[in-house]
């Protein structure tokens, strides 16, 4: 396996992103080579501005503008008394955008601007005035045009830090931290140190010294495979000081200062806790951890808009086939005022728990979530006729709620915690009319009842009948390729890729048999590879005659690919998009101007089998 690295030169933030040779090519090729190269630019750095949606049944978004307002004036005055940093009078254009002077603010007068980049004199008088700030504040968190229920928080970066404070009488600057890539991409989205996510630091680091934090990234071994460079407590010798990692081949990345919250020793010896409270950073993005709790949640655009997309109504049936750790699925209740029923899967256990925490921290109750196997998510023949009462489920897909069934196995599954809500998914089921036996209807209401849920046994829900969702949302597991910021992509081989593409067509060939006829599929993923998004929706197209591409509103993303690549040796030659259908589905460019991760939205309109309208 060879490796290839795209670089770019930022005067302290240097990152290269590593790419698997075969992967960076086949992508090239796909977008063109500069398109390409200005979306890993893109990667490497977070997006500059939060997404916040709002908990509409709970607040509105005028109410949470207006804290977030406050609370960004309140940590700019933090900030400043953490660094020493007041206002300096200057602004800077980053990135062909003029920055209001409070997201220029937290960088001292002895900090280098970025090269190039544009100087203004701001009016002296503008310097601490509350009126200044508070319009400031104002422009940076705003509401969305199109997303009545999205508040956007605008950061900024990649500022330069400097790293040499109080170096006078020490050439080598502030000691360090190198912290893991996926601590370092955290810190990036506005993240503190967390113990856990320490690697290595220099010697002597007391409680509360400033520190240069670093990120350890893989990098090629020179046997064709990847390395980090630094095992977890390693000890940072004057050789690894900051001074060294300046070149572009230092295995660690600059990404802020911050102060130890710790000693060196304190680091190693604990299993939780803030290592390292960020001070500085190269992104100044905005922390929403602990704030208005319930009220709000930080999700991605596209996601929001998929939600949208899929454009449920109150009273529907949904399946979300793929749901934790439920952001999605909170969106999609909130759009239907929380009536009617969402069935959230996810096959990891630990993950539904997850959707369970996030709907009752949001205060949802049509949220179903169980674990389950989406690739086995459709009763098939027998199963429906053991278990459905000898009743076929599919002749009115909207009674037909989930099939409740495998009494053979019902006798050996033990209830977990979080299934407690799979025992209220069964009585909601039973309910609205699911075929299940009357003994397991009697047994489920009387669990609800006495509330001996948790280590009862429950019967397994085997499936569902076909036809018998309103919408379906396919939120597909992928490579991933368009999450940012993202410091390393040389994990996804093409033969990974490959991978990821076929488990997606599985998975759509259960989707598109539990809509209804007349009913919405949306199909969405978080990756660049046009393989698992277009060439999935073309695989779609071509099998099920009965799908077909339904307008997506709202549109803010851009077109879909249309042609294909032979790529997999020329074994398998991949098609995407016709002509025309580009502009049915949405791709969201990390690179383009909304400035958003990676994403892909297909929505499928869906009509009855063909052979069904001839009879
Ligand atoms: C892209 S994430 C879903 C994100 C989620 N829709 C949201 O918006 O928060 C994909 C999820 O699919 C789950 N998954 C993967 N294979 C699955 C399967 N066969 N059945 C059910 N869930 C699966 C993973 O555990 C993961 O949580």
């Amino acid at each position: 396996m060879e490796n290839t690295t795209t670089t770019l030169l930022e005067p302290t933030y240097r990152p290269r992103l590593e790419w698997n040779t075969e992967v960076y090519e086949y992508l090239s090729k796909a977008y063109g080579h500069q398109h390409f190269a200005q979306i890993c630019n893109a990667l490497i750095r977070p997006a500059n501005q939060s997404c916040v949606r709002v908990n509409t049944l709970e607040t509105t978004t005028a109410e949470v503008i207006r804290k977030l307002r406050k609370h960004l004036l309140k940590k700019k005055e933090v900030t400043e008394e953490a660094t020493g940093n007041h206002h300096t009078g200057t602004t800077r254009k980053e990135d062909g955008v003029s920055l209001p002077l409070t997201q220029a603010a937290a960088v001292s007068s002895e900090d280098i601007l970025p090269r190039q980049q544009q100087q203004q004199q701001v009016p002296a008088a503008a310097a601490g005035d509350p009126k200044f700030e508070e319009r400031n504040a104002a422009e940076c968190c705003f509401e969305h045009e199109l997303l009545k229920n999205v508040v956007l928080v605008r950061g900024k970066g990649p500022c330069n830090i400097n790293y040499k404070i109080g170096k006078e009488d020490n050439e080598s600057g502030l000691k360090e931290v190198v912290v893991s890539r996926k601590c370092g991409e955290a810190v990036l989205r506005g993240a503190h140190v967390f113990v856990p996510g320490v690697l290595a630091c220099s010697g002597h680091v007391e409680r509360g010294e400033m520190v240069a934090v670093s990120v350890a990234v893989e990098r090629p071994d020179g046997a064709g495979g990847w390395c980090v460079g630094v095992t977890r407590g390693t000890t940072l010798s004057s050789q690894h000081a900051n001074s060294q990692f300046e070149d572009t081949s230092r295995s660690g990345w600059f990404i802020g200062t911050g102060r130890a919250m710790m000693t060196r020793a304190s680091l190693f010896r604990e299993t939780k806790g803030v290592a390292v409270e960020m001070v500085d950073r190269v992104f100044d993005l905005p922390s929403f951890n602990g704030l208005l709790t319930g009220d709000i949640f930080l999700q991605n655009l596209p996601s929001v808009v998929a939600a949208h997309v899929l454009d449920p109504k109150p009273g529907e049936r949904i399946l979300d086939m793929c749901a934790a750790p439920g952001g999605k699925t909170t969106a999609i209740a909130m759009l239907m005022e929380d009536k009617g029923e969402i069935i959230a899967l996810d096959r990891s256990h630990n993950k539904v728990s997850d959707i369970v925490r996030l709907s009752e921290e949001m205060k949802l109750t049509c949220i179903h979530a169980m674990k389950m196997d989406a690739l086995k998510s459709v009763l098939s023949e027998s199963t429906k006729i053991d278990n459905c009462l000898n009743q076929p489920c599919n002749l009115d897909p909207r009674q037909s709620s989930a099939c409740l069934v495998d009494k053979q196995n019902a006798a050996g599954s033990r209830m977990r915690k979080t299934e407690v809500q799979t025992t209220a998914a069964l009585k909601s089921s039973l309910d609205k009319g699911a075929y299940a036996s009357r003994a397991e209807a009697r047994k489920a209401a009387r669990r609800l009842k006495t509330g001996q849920n948790v280590g009862e046994q429950l019967p397994p829900i085997k499936g569902f009948c076909p036809r018998s969702f309103d919408r379906v949302l396919l939120d597909a597991p992928c490579s991933a390729l368009g999450l940012r910021p993202r410091l390393f992509a040389g994990q996804e081989t093409l033969e990974s890729l490959r991978k990821h593409s076929n488990y997606q067509r599985r998975m759509l060939d259960q989707a598109v048999q539990l809509v209804r006829p007349g009913g919405t599929l949306v199909y969405s993923t978080c990756t660049l590879n046009p393989g698992e998004n277009e060439a999935v929706v073309r695989y779609a197209l071509d099998t099920y005659p009965f799908l077909s591409l339904a307008p997506q509103h709202p549109r803010i993303g851009g077109p879909g690919l249309v042609g294909g690549q032979d790529v997999f040796d020329g074994s398998a030659f991949r098609s995407w998009l016709r002509e025309g259908e580009q502009h049915m589905v949405q791709r969201f460019d990390p690179s383009g101007p909304n400035d958003t991760i990676g994403f892909f939205i297909a929505k499928f309109a869906v009509d009855l089998p063909l052979e069904e309208l001839a009879m």
